[in-house]
């Protein structure tokens, strides 16, 4: 299915680059936005990205652009690709252009004074835009290279769920329909975290068993977290909960994960955010996260222990005893713990 307008996917980083080729493969012009103008006319001149996914050609139908009001006004369809940290200062200027159209934010992140999530901020912007989240096991490199792959559009908006679907269907790329944004985004950013303390378990030698528990323990956490904030626990496990979870927790092409590998082999945090060089979404939310989850209460022992390696001087080694010798506890949040008294 073609659209007579162009689509716009702003952002040009691994993801924008790859949702940009994906829709073009489904023949839909593609205006793609980025701030750097030398950049746009390498990929112009060149067809390929000069700093991300640097060996995928570009397709045809990919125009680079950065002229973002002119972006905008020319498209219907948005797709939002930028970091969480930059999301709301580069929109907020648009925000009359930004009114009727379809925003999808694709961002899996959480703004640091606020807690919102990427939508709550397109919808703050643009509150008569219709909004939409696009999340899921979607590591760029991989959708780039035409692997099999879903992703979950998610909004209120079924119409809008449908010419997503519509666009972004391919031969390698499903996508499924959700009706509950806010858990499909919260899904997205809170798997970051457990991504980066997988990829510092891996790099001290954890085993197959610490993987799984690990990765089994962080859906429990992050599920009863947003069972706290109002989410609906069924959404956690579907594609945007614990795919995307297993896939960040388990792939050395998740940048969070890298950032942990990093860490286990004993850089620093700065250290290993200079080296990955591309953008982490779990080191900016472990902090909002943390803070959040004691405000609510909510037992988080994942985030506390990644949070005191992190900031507070804490070793792995002493945070791993106290998880492994915590209290005895039941399994499941969500069976009934009626007789055993924890
Ligand atoms: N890469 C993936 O596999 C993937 C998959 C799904 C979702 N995401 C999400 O997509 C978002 C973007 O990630 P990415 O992988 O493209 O990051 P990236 O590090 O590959 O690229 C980030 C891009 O954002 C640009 N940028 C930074 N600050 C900007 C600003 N102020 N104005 C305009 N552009 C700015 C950079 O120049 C760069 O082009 C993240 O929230 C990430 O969680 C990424
Ligand atoms: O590379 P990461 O760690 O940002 O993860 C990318 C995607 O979110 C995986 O679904």
């Amino acid at each position: 299915m073609t659209t007579t307008k162009p689509v716009a996917v702003l952002g040009g980083g691994s993801f924008g680059t790859a949702l940009a080729n994906l829709l073009a493969g489904n023949r839909q012009r593609v205006l793609l936005w980025m701030r750097d103008e030398q950049q746009a006319a390498y990929m112009r001149e060149h067809g390929k990205n000069p700093r991300y996914l640097k060996d995928v050609p570009l397709l045809k139908g990919i125009e680079p652009v950065t002229d973002l009001a002119a972006s905008l006004v020319a498209c219907d369809m948005v797709f939002v690709a930028l970091p969480s940290t930059a999301l709301r200062a580069v929109l907020e200027p648009y925000a009359d252009i930004l009114s009727s159209k379809l925003l999808i934010s694709t961002t899996k992140g959480i703004e640091a004074d606020t807690f919102k999530l990427m939508s709550q901020i397109l919808e703050d912007i643009a509150p008569q835009a219709r909004i939409g989240v696009l999340s899921g096991p979607n590591l760029a490199r991989e959708i780039a290279e035409h692997a099999l792959t879903a992703s979950v559009i998610a909004s209120e908006d079924a119409d809008l769920c449908a010419q997503v679907q519509l666009v972004l269907h391919g031969d390698t790329f499903r996508v499924y329909a959700s009706a509950d944004r806010f858990g499909v985004e919260l899904g997205g950013a809170l798997k970051n975290v457990y991504a980066i303390i997988a990829g510092m378990a891996v790099a001290m030698g954890m085993g197959e068993n610490t993987r799984s528990m690990l990765i089994t323990r962080a859906l429990a956490e992050m599920t009863r977290f947003a069972v706290k904030l109002g989410a609906n626990p069924m959404t956690f496990l579907g594609l945007a909960g614990v795919g995307d979870l297993v896939v960040t927790c388990s792939s050395v092409k998740s940048r969070n994960y890298q950032i942990g590998y990093a860490l286990g082999e004993g850089l620093s945090l700065e250290q290993a955010v200079e080296r990955l060089g591309e953008v982490a979404e779990g080191v900016h939310t472990i902090k909002v996260l943390k803070q959040k989850a004691e405000e609510l209460g909510v037992y988080m022992p994942l985030v506390t222990g990644l949070y005191a390696v992190l900031f507070d001087g804490y070793t792995m080694k002493q945070v791993v005893g106290g998880l492994m010798l915590g209290e005895p506890k039941t399994e499941v949040d969500f069976i009934s713990t009626e007789g055993f008294g924890v």
